[in-house]
């Protein structure tokens, strides 16, 4: 196994919540006593910023503030494990390629936007093939599980999953588990081949099926240990990663030789440190599509208004993103920005101006937002999803209703509306090119990981590389939009809606958002397009 630096230790730390405040402070003290630190140091510095046991976290400290935060090895609790040779070494497609295997101490950092001074922060490790490998191909035992809703690529990913074993490494023995978590126990298995899976990616959906909720830990390990499966892959989102990392510390106590790896699955892009999930660019493609037919509705009627109404539950990243692309919305409400729609500055004082302005216009509204106001209105009590979700009351519907209820007041301003619902619409189709060719380079950095014995992870890019990030780094928070950062600032620059916050929204919206969540790119809140060609 790779080894990283003599200071590498393994800890026990705090709550997930609590983690990411505790990893600053520890960045910040090994910055300030210049470390090179001694492991005795590094532990003790860790211990204090980390007093309750939850996940194994394995840092290491560098030079300058470095820090890895790595994941976790086969040989940590089986260090009798043998290694081979890897053998892409032979393979001819692959041994022209100049230093195909990654080099033992490449890492990628989370902060690629860095100040004369400040400390070289966190890193994870790099992903891609090594040099050597801890399972033989006919050990193989892998298998695939889809969990949560569906994502364009879904079938993109499972399909390079299983090539991508057989092409490159020979594995032959792969298993699909049919309708998500609780598949593993209450379903049989598919068996998959490249043959029997090569058309899937044209498809939307996932061949395999999906669920929420009926996440049984000691049911799901039992069956891994019971069916010989010795790679798990586990496509899904935030709530799936977490399931993930629980079967890892089952699988982990149990001793047991099996890689569990996580692939980042959600069209909400609400899955923290990734530049971005897959699926993403195919939903906000597919949404021009109901934004455009709402404003020709808009545009072709006498005060036309148009309702598209888009996914996004706790994050507004679709809607955001659509907006922007269209160039047509005239205003777009997302779940981090609260808005109100009576008196001064609000939305439906906003709508009649652009009406008289323009004569038509274009809301565009992520299906998270707006969701106080509208229990406020109903009195409703919560309700949640087998997987613990809140279940969103329909902020389109409402809206349309409010809208025309204010109109039918004012009876020398007659308004047509049209509402268009395309939710599930953008997100069950297939990929787009660039996120099929995004889900295959997924796939075969999950492969590398998990024949190079890491487990434990989340696969994904961080700043255009792709890096194995450890399960309680992924799930300890969701993504959302920065609404204090240029981006969403952009989105207001070019509806010219109203930003409705008051001051105390702004300060603590400033508040939430102590570190960006989206990767920066010239110190903005803004998405990097994973190259093909960074691995
Ligand atoms: N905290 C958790 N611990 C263990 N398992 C969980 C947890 N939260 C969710 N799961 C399980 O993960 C699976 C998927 O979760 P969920 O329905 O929240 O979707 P998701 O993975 O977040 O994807 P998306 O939100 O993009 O649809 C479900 O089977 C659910 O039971
Ligand atoms: O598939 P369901 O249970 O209707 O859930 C829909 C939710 O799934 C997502 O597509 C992904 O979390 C959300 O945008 C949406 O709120
Ligand atoms: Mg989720």
């Amino acid at each position: 196994m790779e080894a990283d630096a003599a200071c590498t230790v393994v800890v026990a730390p705090a709550p997930v919540a609590a983690a990411a405040a505790d990893d600053k402070a520890l960045q910040q003290k090994l910055f300030q006593l210049k470390l090179k630190p001694s492991s005795r140091t590094l532990t003790a510095l860790v211990k204090k910023a980390s007093p309750k046991p939850a996940a194994k976290k394995k840092l290491a400290g560098g030079s300058g503030g470095y820090v890895l935060e790595d994941v976790p090895h086969l040989t940590d609790y089986l260090p009798a494990l043998q290694a081979f040779p890897n053998p892409l070494q032979n393979h001819p497609a692959y041994s022209v390629v100049k230093q195909y295997f990654v080099n033992a101490d490449d890492t990628v950092a989370k902060k690629i936007v860095v100040h004369k001074g400040s400390a070289r922060g966190t890193h994870f490790r790099r992903a891609g093939p090594r040099q050597q490998v801890y399972f033989q191909p006919d050990e193989v035992s892998a298998a695939i599980v889809t969990c949560g809703g569906l994502c364009p690529g879904l079938n993109t990913v499972v399909r390079e999953i299983v090539c991508g074993l057989h092409d490159m490494y020979g594995v032959t023995s792969v298993v699909g588990i049919e309708g998500g978590y609780k598949g593993f126990y209450a379903r049989n298995t598919v068996e998959l081949t490249p043959r029997s899976v090569n058309d899937i990616h044209k498809r939307g959906g996932t061949v395999l099926g999906t669920s929420r909720g009926g996440q049984d830990t000691a049911k799901i390990v039992d069956s891994i240990q019971d069916r010989g499966i010795n790679q798990v892959y586990i496509i899904g989102g935030d709530g799936t990663q977490k399931g993930a990392a629980t079967i890892q510390e089952e699988v982990q106590r149990r001793g047991l030789k099996c890689a569990v790896v996580g692939i980042p699955k959600t069209i909400d892009n609400d899955i923290v440190v990734i530049d971005k999930s897959f699926g993403f660019d195919t939903a906000v493609e597919e949404a021009q599509r109901a934004i455009n037919a709402a404003h020709v509705e808009a545009e072709s009627a006498e005060n036309g208004v148009g309702v598209v109404k888009l996914m996004g539950r706790n994050s507004g990243f679709i809607a955001m993103y659509a907006t922007l692309a269209s160039r047509d919305v005239d205003c777009c409400l997302i779940p981090e920005s609260p808005f109100y729609l009576d008196g001064k500055g609000g939305l439906l004082e906003f709508a009649e101006q652009r009406l008289r302005d323009n004569g038509h216009m274009v809301i565009v509204v992520a299906e998270g937002a707006g969701q106080d106001l509208i229990a406020k209105s109903m009195n409703l009590a919560d309700a949640h999803d087998a997987s613990g979700n809140k279940l969103l009351l329909d902020v389109g519907l409402w809206l349309c209703h409010k809208i025309k209820e204010h109109f039918k007041k004012k009876a020398s301003f007659p308004i047509t509306l049209k509402y268009i619902d395309p939710t599930y619409m953008i997100r069950a189709v297939p990929s787009n090119a660039s996120d099929s060719v995004y889900c295959s380079l997924l796939a075969h950095s999950a492969i590398h990981g998990a024949m190079a014995g890491y487990t434990g992870f989340t696969v994904a890019p961080v700043n255009g590389r792709h890096a194995y990030i450890p399960f309680y780094r992924i799930t300890e928070r969701q993504n959302k939009v920065v609404i204090t950062d240029r981006m969403w600032a952009r989105v207001l620059c070019s509806t010219n809606q109203p930003c409705f916050l008051s001051h105390e929204d702004v300060e603590k919206a400033g508040q939430d958002d102590d570190e960006p969540n989206v990767p920066l790119v010239e110190g903005e809140n803004s998405l990097v397009k994973a190259s093909p060609l960074l691995l």
